[in-house]
């Protein structure tokens, strides 16, 4: 076929049958769509259609059926030629679903080469995975992965040509250690199905297999980790789902196997946690101690009664209203251009998350990782409610603007949440705007920070002289004096790390930009989405 400079071929435009009536179709490889176009003259009703290349998911011929046979003009014509395109269709709240639309012809060289044309388009899409490996949680959420997974997400997936090595896992640690043992080279991605903390399990695989292979240490708190290019898909099957729906823009099984077909690429911030310069663990959506941590230590014990345990745990941490003592020092992301009080959010294409990268490489290379230390580091002691270190917005379907509405994804940088103590009836107002347009950091009593790195100590392990703080406090002498110790201090939290809980409370967290990437594309701008969720009836009360 004739091709244009750049090796594109110009457009191939037929008329084409779509149910009864004719249609224009056009095949635009330079512009990237499909698109079928009513010939009539407009009028009320006629439509126009397109679709970008980037998000058909298929081309299949199609037989004639009866029923469609003995309808239209063209019954008495001889035996059609048709063929089906399955593409994304775009439905409210960045949900996504797959549609299909047939056309037919009477020739069948015509049929035959639109049906060539579709298919060298789409093997010319390499982002596309076409061999994975699925682990899948049968208990995590409301234990219904095996079945979302065979029901929903294995059919696009054989439809869309991608073959698969399914392993169910049976006990805690099963896909994580199974990371380190397979050919990983051979996959072109790794789904999860399950929730957080099957994602966190599926991440510590690959991130550990990529240092392990590469011989980084990842007991040293300042090594320079190796990124890793083997993307994670979730199907979200899990109790929150918070990952997902802060990459996505929704907890959805067949939008998320969509985005995998189509072979999106989000990069995600990874935090590394170290104890004593022993390597804890990564996280990449919510670190909380306080709130989140005890909702998480309560609802472990409660795991029968599925998602609901967090909200039941819930309303029982929010009654118990502890509060702790600890110091915190952070150093500022100086390199990121946003801050957590922007109203912008971070979207798909995001300039923020780009531009933040590139200026950290650029300090990296003229100053190296080591100049890092001598920086500027904010001391804060006081009594918390909640201390939340979020990678990301922490959107989920509870909250969804999230626990940090303007983080950003892959900026390189974490939003340091303080919630200090205050009355319930304050937490509760706070809690509230999670769910409604207000803004939640605009109360005395809460103040965020977007920090590349950070270091806490509980003020029982204060005195402790191997704790990480002790040395912060040695060299950083200052603390905020608006905020005096106080002696009536109760026990110590739990870190809730992307929904696990971490055994130390002193830890060293310092963020990875862009470490390891998802079949995700962010959250797509649409603003009749934002509109979606408005004033919650509670906050009305208040
Ligand atoms: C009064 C309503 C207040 C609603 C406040 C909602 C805030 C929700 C923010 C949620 C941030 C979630 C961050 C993500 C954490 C996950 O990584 C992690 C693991 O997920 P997985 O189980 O899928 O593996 N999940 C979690 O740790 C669970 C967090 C649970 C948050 C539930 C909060 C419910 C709070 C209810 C307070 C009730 C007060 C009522 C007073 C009358
Ligand atoms: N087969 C299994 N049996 C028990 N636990 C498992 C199994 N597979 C994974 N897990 C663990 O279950 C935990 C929770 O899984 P997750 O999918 O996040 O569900 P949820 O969102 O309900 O917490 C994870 O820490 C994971 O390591
Ligand atoms: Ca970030």
């Amino acid at each position: 076929m004739e091709q244009l400079p750049g090796g594109r071929r110009p457009p191939l435009v037929s008329t084409l049958g779509l149910g009864r009536r004719s249609w224009e179709v056009t095949l635009d490889e330079e512009r990237g769509r499909l698109a079928w176009r009513d010939p009539r003259p407009p009028r009320r009703g006629s439509e126009n259609c397109f679709v970008p290349t980037s998000e058909i998911i298929a081309v299949e011929e199609t037989e004639f059926n009866k029923k469609q046979r003995n309808t239209g003009k063209w019954q008495k014509m001889a035996k059609p030629h048709a063929f089906t395109v399955y593409y994304v269709k775009k439905a409210r709240n960045h949900r996504w679903r797959c549609s299909d639309v047939t056309f037919w012809c009477v020739d069948e060289h015509l049929c035959n080469q639109w049906i060539q044309a579709l298919k060298e388009l789409l093997e010319m899409q390499k982002c596309r995975p076409k061999h994975l490996l699925v682990y899948i949680n049968p208990y995590g959420g409301k234990r219904q992965g095996k079945r979302i997974y065979e029901q929903k997400v294995a059919p696009l997936f054989s439809l869309a040509s991608i073959s698969t090595d399914v392993v169910i896992t049976e006990h805690a640690n099963h896909a994580k250690d199974n990371l380190f043992e397979v050919n990983i080279n051979k996959y072109d991605g790794v789904v999860c199905v399950g929730g957080d903390g099957m994602f966190s399990e599926v991440m510590h695989g690959l991130i550990g297999r990529m240092q392990k292979d590469s011989g980084i240490d990842q007991n040293n708190p300042k090594a320079p980790l190796v990124q890793c290019n083997i993307r994670i898909g979730i199907i979200p099957a899990g109790s929150t789902d918070c990952i997902c729906y802060s990459t996505v823009g929704i907890a959805d099984p067949v939008t998320s196997a969509l985005h995998i077909i189509v072979g999106d690429c989000q990069p995600l911030d990874v935090s590394s946690i170290h104890h004593n310069n022993t390597f804890v663990k990564y996280y990449v959506s919510l670190l909380g101690y306080g709130f989140y941590g005890d909702i998480l230590k309560d609802s472990e014990k409660k795991r029968w009664m599925g998602p609901m345990r967090y909200d039941y745990s819930g309303f029982k941490t929010f009654l118990s209203h502890h509060y702790y003592e600890g110091t915190i020092s952070f150093q500022p992301a100086k390199h990121a251009l946003g801050s957590p009080r922007d109203k912008d959010r971070c979207r798909t294409g995001c300039y923020i998350c780009k531009e933040s990268e590139q200026q950290l490489a650029e300090q990296h290379k003229t100053c190296g990782l080591n100049h890092e230390e001598d920086e500027e580091w904010k001391v804060i002691k006081g009594k918390f409610l909640a201390i939340n270190a979020v990678n990301m917005s922490c959107a989920c379907p509870r909250s969804p603007k999230g626990l940090s509405p303007a983080a950003h994804l892959a900026d390189g940088s974490a939003d340091l949440i303080l919630v200090r103590k205050c009355s319930r009836f304050d937490f509760l107002r706070y809690l509230v705007r999670h769910t409604n347009h207000d803004d939640q950091f605009d109360f005395s009593f809460v103040d965020v920070y977007r920090v590349k790195s950070f270091q806490f100590t509980s003020k029982l392990s204060e005195d402790n002289e191997s704790s990480v703080t002790d040395i912060g406090k040695k060299r950083f002498g200052q603390f905020c004096r608006d905020h005096p110790v106080c002696c009536c201090n109760i026990a110590n939290s739990t870190w809730n790390c992307d929904g696990e809980t971490l055994d130390s409370s002193a830890i060293e967290v310092r963020v990875h930009c862009q470490l390891m990437k998802l079949f995700a594309r962010g959250i797509e701008e649409n603003c009749k989405d934002e509109a979606a969720y408005s004033h919650s009836s509670v906050e009305q009360l208040l």
